[in-house]
């Protein structure tokens, strides 16, 4: 019998994208999922909640989560960093449930080190134009950070080639059918290859 253990999926884009919102809205439809919770050093925005949108952490207690190798991967991003933590991701999948990664693209090549059949999707903005608005409409961040979000939006959007799949974030309800079709397919690529697989084993017997 081979082991089922779950499908990790890691949802990358820039800033401003709309990662939290289509998240969000595939959480609501798909509760089978299990969204990994990251640390982070940056301050609580007014509405968020430590344990929920983040574990709000000090730089000491990010050092000693890095020291401890506590953490899959972690980057520094607009001078405060983020990371994910380990135990929760593997014991998760080996519980075979899917675990949802929502991390930044430095993140995502570390993970794909240790997790290459990991699914990667990148969320693209239909436009910079339209990212610029949207960062600026979300009203989180003052005029420097918009302007840094959208140079590391630059940045971000030279490493898309490391990913599976692009989704054009256009409209939220199409990006989130497009996800979930991700998502399906993704298991009926492993259902098939471990029923060929188990075929293989008993040929052998
Ligand atoms: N590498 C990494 N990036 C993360 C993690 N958690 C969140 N991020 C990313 O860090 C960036 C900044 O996140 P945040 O401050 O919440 O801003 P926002 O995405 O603009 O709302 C985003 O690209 C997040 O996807 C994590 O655990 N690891
Ligand atoms: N498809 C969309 N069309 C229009 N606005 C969107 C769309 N997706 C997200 N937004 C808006 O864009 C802003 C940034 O979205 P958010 O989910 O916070 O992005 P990210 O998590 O990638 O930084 C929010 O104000 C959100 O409501």
């Amino acid at each position: 019998m081979i082991e089922e253990k779950g499908i990790l999926f890691i949802l990358s884009g820039p800033s401003g994208v709309g990662k939290g919102t289509v998240r969000k809205a595939l959480f609501e439809r798909d509760p089978d999922l299990k969204y990994s919770i990251s640390m982070t050093t940056r301050e609580k925005r007014p509405g968020e909640t430590d344990g929920i949108d983040y574990f709000y952490k000090t730089q000491e207690e990010f050092q000693e989560l890095i020291k401890n190798n506590q953490l899959l991967e972690y980057a520094q991003y607009v001078n405060n960093y983020y990371g994910t933590p380990r135990a929760y991701v593997e014991e998760t999948l080996e519980a075979g449930k899917d675990v949802f990664l929502e991390i930044e693209v430095q993140g995502a090549l570390q993970v794909k080190e240790n997790f290459p059949e990991g699914v990667f999707i990148f969320l693209f903005p239909p436009s910079l134009e339209e990212l610029k608005n949207r960062i600026i409409n979300r009203g989180t961040e003052s005029s420097e950070l918009v302007l840094n979000r959208l140079k590391e939006a630059r940045k971000e959007i030279e490493l898309m080639d490391a990913y599976d799949y692009v989704v054009v974030n256009d409209n939220v309800d199409h990006a989130v059918e497009k996800v979930q079709a991700i998502i399906q397919s993704e298991h009926l690529k492993r259902e098939r290859i471990a029923k060929q697989y188990k075929k293989l084993l008993e040929a052998e017997l």
